[in-house]
């Protein structure tokens, strides 16, 4: 199969689709590859570099979209890349459709199909292809919270450790999933007071394990949502229901009983966002306030540190990747698993969640 891989356009956005260690990959299945010039630029990687893995280089996105079978992408298409897409592609990348009714419509429109990352499944339960980007984003969560707590970023003026004498900052992790977890072990190592709320029990048990008493574990209900994060000084926001829109779990009026110059970090940003008041931000305006309340909204988190991010992306991606160049639209219908990561085939829209969340039919 002929793949494509354009460079990166969304804002400070520097993964890319394929490292120059996958595309040696490709290429020795026998496919070909085709990656705009410069596109490693953000991992380092010269487009010599990816010469010597067996590409073709070539001068435009535009000649990616008009001559490869399939596209391999890091972020959603923007507009100007979908409109470009066609019948007979491939999509590979992720999407995050379900609060983004414009792009999903484009792509019904182009009549290609497009397999989002966030929701191929595994045979464990999880999201493989979503797993690497949200332990990305929840060892940095604790990072932009650190930053945002500072004083002339506008938070409380609080070091997340404390120092002997003085006590650490209070971080609640909304969801113990893999950007949950994560945040947590960030938390945790640098000292601070965190709990973690779930609505999954048996999760619940699965990390009072792992962090040995550490951590605080609550079930997620409203009271229990308000009183954690009434007394934090920073909240993760990490919920998600594979697929569908973000719950809001903490509304404009909470905030008022809040910390002055608390910090909301929403990782569930891409989903729509698990705060009342969250709206997307980029790398280059990350943080906003509301009502004295430091919020930040990155979609994409793991763009900032993309040299890990997107070997980590790349690792997972590979075996999915390399079966759909091998058996093109076959591949989906003979793996379950890749089949729950097809959001749009033909004008329609293949994934329930999605579909519901967007109030357009679905098509089984
Ligand atoms: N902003 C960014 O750059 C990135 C965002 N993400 C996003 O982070 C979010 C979380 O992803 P993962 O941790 O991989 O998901 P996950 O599926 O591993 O974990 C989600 C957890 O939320 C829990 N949950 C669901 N509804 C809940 C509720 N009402 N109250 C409390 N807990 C609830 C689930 O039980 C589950 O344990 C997703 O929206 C994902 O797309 C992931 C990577 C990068
Ligand atoms: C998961 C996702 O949206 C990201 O890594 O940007
Ligand atoms: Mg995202």
């Amino acid at each position: 199969m002929k793949v494509g891989v354009p460079r990166e356009i969304k804002t400070h956005e520097y993964r890319v689709g394929l490292t120059p260690a996958a595309v040696r990959e490709y290429v020795a299945a026998g496919h070909s590859v085709a990656v705009e010039a410069t596109a490693g630029d953000g991992i380092g990687a010269s487009d010599d570099n990816y010469r010597k893995a067996g590409a073709s280089i070539v001068g435009s996105a535009r000649e990616i979209f008009a001559s490869c079978e399939m596209i391999v992408k890091v972020k959603e298409p923007q507009p100007s890349e979908w409109i470009q897409l066609r019948e007979d592609q491939i999509l590979f990348t992720y999407l995050h459709l379900a609060p983004d009714p414009v792009q999903a419509k484009g792509l019904m429109k182009s009549g290609c199909t497009a397999i989002a990352y966030e929701t191929v499944t595994d045979k464990f339960g999880g999201l493989p292809l979503l797993a690497p980007m949200s332990e990305v984003a929840g060892r940095l969560a604790i990072e932009a919270a650190g930053s945002a707590l500072r004083r002339y970023a506008g938070g409380r003026g609080l070091l997340i450790g404390g120092v002997a004498g003085v006590p650490p900052a209070r971080i609640v992790v909304i969801g113990g999933g893999v950007v949950g977890t994560n945040a947590a072990r960030m938390a945790v190592g640098l000292g601070a007071e965190v709990s973690i709320l779930d609505r999954s029990i048996a999760r619940l048990r699965e990390l009072d394990e792992l962090f040995g008493g550490r951590v605080r574990t609550r079930f997620s209900t409203l009271d229990a949502v308000e009183e954690e994060v009434f007394t934090a000084d920073a909240v993760i926001g990490a919920v998600l229901v594979p697929g569908a829109s973000a719950p809001k779990l903490v509304s404009r009026e909470m905030l008022k009983s809040m910390r002055r110059g608390a910090v909301l970090v929403d990782v569930a940003i891409d989903q729509g966002g698990c705060f009342e008041t969250s709206r997307a931000t980029t790398h280059a305006e990350p943080t906003f306030e509301v009502d004295g309340i430091i919020h930040y909204c990155v979609a994409n988190m793991p763009g900032a540190v993309p040299l890990t991010a997107s070997q980590a992306l790349n690792n997972a991606t590979l075996p999915f990747g390399l079966a759909l160049a091998k058996k093109g639209f076959t591949a989906v219908l003979d793996d379950a698993h890749l089949r729950a990561g097809l959001n749009v085939h033909m004008g329609r829209l293949t994934n329930r969640a999605v579909a519901d969340s967007l109030g357009l039919t679905f098509s089984p």
